[in-house]
């Protein structure tokens, strides 16, 4: 069976390519998506959370410009190994730097806690001091070409402070703030899809997500691309208010929705890029018993969850190898932008997703994403597989 795998078109971005002149560029949309401005969209209910959204987007998107940078001067030195063996760039670093630094600068009034993947052990030892300068280097040069802080100079140990912020434990009691500074880590290596995810935990209930996919084609992938199609990629979500997209670039938002697919015939899957973090064979079972013809399209990182909040496909399949445990924020932001876009995401026996138990989400077995109408017959398809495969495994 043929195998799509989105790869970054063109592999890594020239800034030109970033670049919409309007929303002239959006012909693409107005077949299944409606352009509203954002409040007349917005009820009474979902008027909080305003001033944090704005400040998450711009944190996102400022975080964004640090990635494109390093992702487009890659060099084999900026890898990094962490204790788990997984890759760390100075891009991962600098992206948790800058969006723990613009929302303490955006929202100074309120206490701040936030949830985020790395820590900055490794760079206050002695082999890590040029990683940390160059890191540095990295947060000021992007800050001095942003629109809102070019006044201002990190040193060492205020980007230091900014990654540690991220050591919060989150749960079930306030507000924290979830970040993935680069979710897909080996797709930005590979000068694929990544993308930079923030979401807002109130509660224990996720209220906002903004997912910047920087090298993710503004026309859906599920048509043929080119190198001449422009990428780069916002998606936001504020609970009660919908799902948005944007160009990276700032110009103006579309609500966007899931694929209303009834028939799974026509329905198209996504899944991890990475074998080793989803099991292909047991989504391939899962989807042919649900009757899914195409073949499944491989993604990196949370991009797929922006994919199909605007509905390039109709499934997301994920389901780690034996003992793995999800962490709140590859999953947070994506979340909320595909439940708010009309998407519905579970665990395999069919229970949302619940991110108020700390630092890992605590779930049955795998995560499995849909819209409303395909959703009971993809869980029986899902419980049916696990049945089956546990009855072998005997
Ligand atoms: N073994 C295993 N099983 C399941 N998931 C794992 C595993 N190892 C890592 N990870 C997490 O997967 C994140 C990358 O997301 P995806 O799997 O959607 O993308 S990819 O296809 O792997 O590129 C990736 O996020 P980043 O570390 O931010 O890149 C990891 O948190
Ligand atoms: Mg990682
Ligand atoms: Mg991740
Ligand atoms: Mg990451």
């Amino acid at each position: 069976m043929a195998i799509n795998y989105l790869r970054a078109v063109p592999k890594i971005p020239h800034p030109s390519n970033l670049k919409l002149t309007g929303l002239h560029s959006f012909s693409f949309f107005k077949t299944r998506r409606v352009s509203l401005p954002i409040r007349a969209a917005a009820t009474s209910s979902s008027m909080s959370y305003e001033k944090e959204l704005a400040a998450a987007k711009k944190a996102a998107s400022v975080a964004a410009r640090l990635c494109q940078k390093v992702q487009q001067a890659l060099l084999q030195s900026d890898v990094h190994s962490k204790s788990d063996k997984s890759p760390v760039t100075v891009a991962d670093y600098g992206s948790q730097a800058l969006v723990s630094f613009v929302l303490e600068r955006e929202l100074p009034t309120e206490s701040f806690s936030l949830v985020a993947e790395e820590d900055s052990s490794d760079l206050r030892i002695d082999s890590g001091r040029e990683t940390l300068e160059r890191i540095t280097k990295l947060v000021n040069d992007t800050l001095a070409n942003s629109d809102y802080y070019s006044d201002s100079n990190l040193t060492n140990e205020d980007v230091l402070r900014a990654i540690d912020n991220g050591k919060s434990e989150g749960g079930s009691c306030g507000r924290h703030w979830v970040l993935d500074p680069i979710d897909g880590t080996k797709g930005f290596l590979r000068g694929d899809q990544y993308a930079i995810a923030l979401a807002l935990l109130d509660e224990g209930r996720v209220v906002l997500g903004v997912l910047a996919c920087p090298n993710l084609p503004l026309t859906s992938i599920s048509n043929q691309h080119s190198s001449h199609d422009k990428v780069g990629c916002l998606f936001f979500a504020k609970v009660g208010a919908g799902t948005y997209m944007q160009p990276l670039d700032g110009s103006s938002p579309l609500k966007v929705h899931v694929s209303a697919t009834e028939n799974p015939e026509d329905a198209s899957f996504f899944e991890s890029y990475e074998a080793a973090h989803s099991m292909h064979d047991l989504s391939s079972t899962i989807a042919k018993k649900l009757g899914v013809k195409a073949p499944p399209v491989r993604i990196d990182s949370q991009a797929k969850y922006g994919a199909l909040s605007r509905g390039d496909g109709a499934i997301y399949l994920r389901f780690p190898h034996k003992g793995y445990r999800e962490k709140i924020w590859d999953h947070a932001a994506g979340c909320i932008v595909v439940i708010e876009a009309g998407g519905v995401v579970t665990d395999a026996a069919g229970n949302p997703l619940d991110f108020s138990k700390g630092r890992y989400l605590d779930l049955e077995t795998g995560i499995i994403v849909t819209n409303q109408k395909l959703m009971p017959s993809l869980l029986k398809a899902v419980k049916e597989s696990l049945e089956e495969e546990k009855v072998s495994s005997l």
